[in-house]
């Protein structure tokens, strides 16, 4: 097709606690791209899928997903896609096989051509050499992978994953981030993926969106959004939290130097020339008795590019909506 597979405009969801949850969401993903909806938790991410995927109405806005409406033609959207959301939905007693044929069964496909599918996806996946094991006796890495399966068996167009690797190991999530690249790449499907991994964003995505209280705040590949800050970032590690307003005053009146954050012991500050910044933003620094520990300069991250959007740290909004983020890296 030659707009986008899906496109979402002014997307508005109140809950009935009276949470607004998106509040004019708005993007495009391209057709065989990895799509990467980024942002910290209780931003609006799985409300998005869920009113994409069908699960959910949205108050207003529309939302079409590879040419159908999803309010007004919600069958033929569910014809074209595959749903793995946060819950594990495999049945722990059915061997891994069983599951996927299961799925495949359920979206109509029969005899042959299901029991084909199911060993081309489980050999895509890696499950091959488990077909024969019961699903809940698999690790946790196992498991997503069979939710994955049970996702793209019916070859859908287009894959929705909410949150696919939350709390999988580091080398288990680098894995699977392989194998999603792979089926873009060489069966030509269309990925639309939430995280709130900043590095997942950026090694991943072809495209990310960056999501904030329910809005689109920025979106571009990793490197366009990067490139759109210009200079380094200084991170600086200082031995004790200052007194509100101290950072500000030593570092205000120097050239080059912007954007200044801190948070508890942690300094941030964006600058044209980071090798240029450092030793005068040390000596400010140490004029105004401010003691360090470590200085850091490093070409900017998508952590800056979430700051200049938002006016918020990623690691700071993220703690703010709770504990569950804590396996952020
Ligand atoms: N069924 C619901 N009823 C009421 N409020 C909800 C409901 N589902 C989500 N919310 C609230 O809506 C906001 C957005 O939630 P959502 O789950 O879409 O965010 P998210 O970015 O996917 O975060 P998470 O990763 O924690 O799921 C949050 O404040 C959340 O508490």
């Amino acid at each position: 097709m030659t707009g986008p597979i899906i496109s979402a405009r002014d997307l508005v969801k109140t809950y009935r606690s009276g949470v607004r949850a998106l509040d004019g969401l708005s993007f495009d993903v391209r057709e065989g791209t990895l799509f990467g909806l980024l942002g910290p938790n209780g931003a609006g991410k799985s409300t998005a899928v869920r009113i994409l995927s069908t699960l959910s109405r949205p108050d207003a806005g529309e939302a079409l997903v590879a040419g159908y409406d999803v309010t007004r033609t919600p069958r033929e959207v569910r014809r074209r896609i595959g749903l793995v959301g946060q819950k594990l939905s495999a049945v722990p007693t059915a061997t891994v096989r069983e599951n996927v044929m299961l799925q495949g069964r359920m979206y109509g496909l029969r005899s042959r051509e299901l029991a084909g599918r199911t060993d081309d996806v489980l050999a895509r996946l890696g499950l091959a050499e488990v077909a024969a094991v019961q699903a809940g006796t698999c690790s946790g890495g196992m498991k997503r992978r069979i939710d994955i399966a049970m996702g793209i068996v019916h070859r859908p167009r287009i894959l929705f994953l909410d949150e696919p690797t939350t709390g999988l190991d580091p080398d288990i999530r680098q894995r699977l981030w392989a194998d999603l690249a792979d089926l873009v790449r060489r069966d030509g499907l269309t990925i639309l993926l939430t995280t709130h991994y900043l590095e997942e964003a950026d090694e991943l995505a072809n495209q990310v969106a960056i999501i904030d209280r329910g809005r689109i705040v920025t979106t571009g590949s990793p490197e366009q959004l990067k490139q759109q800050l210009r200079g380094d970032t200084l991170r600086i590690e200082l031995t004790r939290a200052p007194r509100d307003g101290v950072v500000g005053d030593a570092l205000s009146g120097l050239g080059g130097v912007s954007e200044i954050t801190v948070d508890g012991t942690r300094l941030h500050a964006r600058a044209d020339d980071g090798g240029a910044a450092v030793p005068v933003v040390l000596d400010s620094l140490a004029r105004a008795g401010i003691a360090v520990v470590s200085v850091t300069v490093a070409r900017p991250s998508l952590d800056d590019v979430y700051l200049r959007h938002t006016g918020r740290r990623y690691e700071t909004a993220s703690a703010a909506v709770g504990p569950t983020i804590g396996g952020l890296p």
